[in-house]
């Protein structure tokens, strides 16, 4: 066990860390926590929900002189809803220090930001298309930036974004310390990675799967058409707290969350073609719980940390191993357990083997549930709350009246017919969804410019190229012509 304080960390960090109820260190910030504060450049990678916002959120918010209302670290993210949660946990973290922090992202007016950025925010967390908006303008100053952080760096270094990184990092002064951090890292990518870094030091954590222990991971095999009652039977079944259904498009989700919803599931969809504000509103209600089922395109994939979500369904299977293993984390965050179901079709399972191998993971073979199977799962609820009631006794005002039915009719009718009028019966609406291809085995290059991409930013986002070809730059030459306007 590693105690925070034998890292070295400052009292008010400590304050926030007991507050935020964090008692020891997770392993990536152990090992680099220390790297951080000594000022070393580090390539972090450990599996989902383990920490790796404070493994990079802690040696910052240290380093940075509360005096200077300058912005002193720079984290880029690839989403917007992410930009906002790492904004918000490193403002819980800084919050006894007292820095400012400032979310800056797509789809949200640019006057408000550029108001935020006049109050003199010492952290900014951006997505990189706006951020790289407000450095053309010269709206952001981020010439006195010492930390800059990639989260979700293989994702921030891979073709869509590789080109908006690279003008990013030449705004700020090569003397900083840049932190990449990520669950995956493939080989290549990492490659590139340390063209833009001071011969960083390489953490992972040990550990045998790309993917926690505590998510226990299933699949079924099933055939395109009958995908969708097979997901309503296992949500009946399984009855998460909450779910995450990602699918492989846009019209995918609207088609899923409207055949949910037809069956009567609090079900809401988000992706990259709508509103900031409706995305964010979709969010709230699933982290309050006033939504259930969040069904979603790649843009849920990364980073984010939504406690109560139980399950995550792949209802298509991810192109990328990558892509799955971010996918599943969603579920069995910090240490507790979660549910991965992935839909395959016949001709998918192939893919299936791959992301075995690549995440060195098995996924366990799960039967088609049946509706009787589903049926059952629904009644059980009924069944649970009945025995609450039981338990809970205070029932002498309604003895009398139950033994004379039983007088009349034999107990096990008696039981049905109330179970029956407690339990929500499913609409059996019938759905269906619009035909796709299944995933081919043959893997798009990593630098891929695919369907998900696009998915992946929002409107706005979308104005810089996604094909343009990264350019094989080294550090020292990419900041040649920088150096002194600095
Ligand atoms: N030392 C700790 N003790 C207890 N909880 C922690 C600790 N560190 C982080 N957490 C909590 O664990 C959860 C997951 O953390 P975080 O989002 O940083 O994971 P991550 O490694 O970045 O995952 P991902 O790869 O999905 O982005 C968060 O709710 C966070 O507040
Ligand atoms: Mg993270």
């Amino acid at each position: 066990m590693t105690t925070f304080q034998s890292l070295g960390i400052s009292q008010p960090i400590m304050k926030a860390l007991e507050k935020m109820g964090f008692e020891e260190a997770t392993p990536i910030q152990e090992q680099t926590i220390p790297l951080g504060l000594a000022g070393k450049d580090v390539i972090g990678q450990a599996q989902t929900g383990t920490g790796k916002t404070a493994a990079f959120g802690i040696p910052m918010i240290e380093k940075i002189d509360k005096k200077q209302r300058k912005i002193q670290g720079l984290i880029v993210a690839p989403t917007r809803e992410l930009a906002i949660q790492v904004s918000e946990e490193l403002h819980r973290l800084a919050k006894f220090k007292g820095l400012r922090t400032l979310p800056i992202y797509g789809g949200q007016q640019m006057d408000r930001q550029i108001r935020g950025l006049k109050d003199g925010p010492h952290i900014v967390v951006a997505t990189p298309g706006r951020l790289l908006d407000h450095i053309r303008r010269k709206t952001i100053n981020i010439s006195e930036v010492h930390t800059a952080v990639l989260d979700e760096a293989d994702e921030m270094l891979n073709m869509g974004f590789i080109e908006d990184i690279r003008d990013i990092l030449k705004a700020i002064p090569e003397e900083r310390q840049t932190l990449l951090f990520s669950a995956t890292m493939p080989k290549e990518i990492r490659q590139i990675a340390t063209t833009l870094m001071r011969s960083p030091e390489e953490v992972k954590v040990k550990a045998k799967e790309m993917t926690v222990s505590n998510i226990d991971q299933n699949f079924i095999e099933v055939h395109e058409k009958q995908k969708f009652d097979a997901l309503t039977n296992l949500l009946d079944i399984h009855v998460p707290e909450l779910a995450i259904i990602f699918g492989r498009t846009k019209k995918r989700v609207d088609e899923l969350m409207d055949g949910l919803q037809a069956r009567g599931f609090r079900a809401e969809g988000i992706h990259g073609d709508l509103s900031q504000g409706k995305r964010m509103s979709v969010l709230n209600k699933f982290k309050s719980g006033r939504v259930e089922i969040l069904v979603a395109t790649d843009v849920a994939a990364r980073g984010l940390d939504i406690s109560g979500v139980s399950h995550v369904y792949n209802f298509d299977i991810p192109q990328d191993p990558e892509s799955y293993v971010h996918r599943i984390g969603r579920t069995g965050r910090a240490g507790k357990a979660g549910v991965a179901i992935s839909f395959i079709t016949p001709r998918e399972m192939s893919h299936l083997h791959l992301i075995e191998k690549v995440t060195k993971s098995k996924m366990k073979r799960m039967k088609t549930p049946s509706i009787d199977e589903a049926r059952r799962g629904q009644q059980q609820i009924t069944v649970e709350k009945l025995v609450r009631m039981i338990d809970k006794g205070q029932l002498e005002d309604y003895r009398e009246t139950a033994s004379e039915i039983l007088d009349q009719y034999d107990s096990v009718t008696v039981l049905a017919a109330a179970l029956k009028m407690m339990t929500k019966e499913r609409r059996q609406t019938p759905v269906t969804l619009s035909s796709v291809q299944p995933v081919s085995v043959k893997r798009q290059s990593k630098y891929k410019g695919n369907d998900n991409r696009k998915n992946y930013r929002g409107k706005g986002d979308n104005k810089r190229s996604f094909s343009r070809k990264p350019k094989p730059q080294g550090r020292n030459r990419k900041f040649q012509n920088k150096r002194g306007s600095n």
